[in-house]
């Protein structure tokens, strides 16, 4: 039987990798140019990645890219609530949260989230309990620094082997704080206090990260090394190269993918997917 993860009551089962489409709420969005700061132009755009078959939406009121500024809970919760209780009612989709502030976990699952994302691995002052509290499936993603400063110099002596060490001891706390491992998904985070050498080391060892005996997310989608690998500046221009990424993140473990481009990815995977089902050769006799 595949894993399934309850989003208040929105399951999302994990049979085969699922596509998570990204609304960010945020005017410095880097690959929205901030055309979803306003409620109904999120809303619009949540209502068609879900036409293009997203399976659950991640909503972000929060830039987590490099060099941004932090937001405060008051304009965090200004931007996110009112999209959460828009879309809980007009998509049947589970919603996820893009958060690392208890407080905007608690308004947004009482608003209708279903799983809280947090790119700070529920390190925050009080974080984890309060997801433990709500309840709801949590992605613990591994960040080395912080947004402002993250990219400066990323340093690692073995970057597979130093991330798999930190989402371990994350699921260890969050387990320690009563989150049941059946609800915790891993994440390595591409780009979060990496160059573009430590992101492809991620990718071509994604597998490491199964043994963590939870299901894994990779979110590649329009990223900065996606745009050096392929030599496209605009962020926009960056979909094949994502695609193949998170082909390949599927390929190797990946059963949740964050994506700009839904219907794009949703088409790679259905391939995907086609080649999977293919029975097994028979053992030679
Ligand atoms: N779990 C998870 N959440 C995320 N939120 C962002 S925001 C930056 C961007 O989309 O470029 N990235 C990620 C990611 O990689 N994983």
């Amino acid at each position: 039987i595949s894993p399934q993860l309850d989003c208040a009551g929105r399951v999302l089962v994990l049979d085969r990798p699922r596509v998570m489409g990204i609304v960010n709420v945020t005017p410095d969005s880097f690959s929205d140019g901030g055309e979803h700061a306003s409620l109904e132009a999120a809303v619009a755009h949540a209502l068609r990645l879900a036409e293009e078959g997203a399976d659950i939406l991640d909503i972000g009121g929060e830039s987590t890219r490099p060099g941004a500024a932090e937001v405060s809970i008051d304009e965090e919760l200004a931007r996110v609530i009112p999209v959460i209780e828009r879309l809980a009612k007009e998509t049947a989709l589970p919603i996820s949260i893009d958060t690392s502030k208890p407080e905007v976990m608690r308004a947004a699952v009482a608003a209708g989230a279903g799983m809280i994302n947090d790119v700070y691995g529920l390190r925050r002052d009080g974080a984890l309990d309060a997801a433990a509290a709500l309840g709801v499936p949590v992605v613990l993603m591994h960040m080395q620094g912080e947004p402002r400063s993250m990219q400066q110099a990323p340093e690692y002596d073995d970057v597979v082997a130093e991330v798999h060490r930190f989402l371990a001891e994350r699921i260890f706390s969050a387990e320690m704080a009563g989150i049941a491992k059946k609800k915790i998904v891993v994440d390595p985070g591409f780009g979060f206090g990496k160059t573009t050498a430590h992101n492809l080391a991620l990718l071509a060892g994604l597998e490491r990260f199964v043994d963590l005996g939870v299901p894994v997310l990779a979110g590649l989608s329009r990223k900065r090394s996606i745009g050096e690998l392929t030599g496209r500046e605009d962020a926009q221009a960056r979909v094949h190269g994502s695609v193949a990424a998170h082909l390949i993140a599927a390929q190797r473990g990946a059963t949740i993918l964050r994506v700009h481009d839904v219907a794009a990815t949703v088409d790679a995977i259905k391939v995907w997917d086609a080649v999977a089902k293919v029975p097994a050769p028979r053992p030679k006799a």
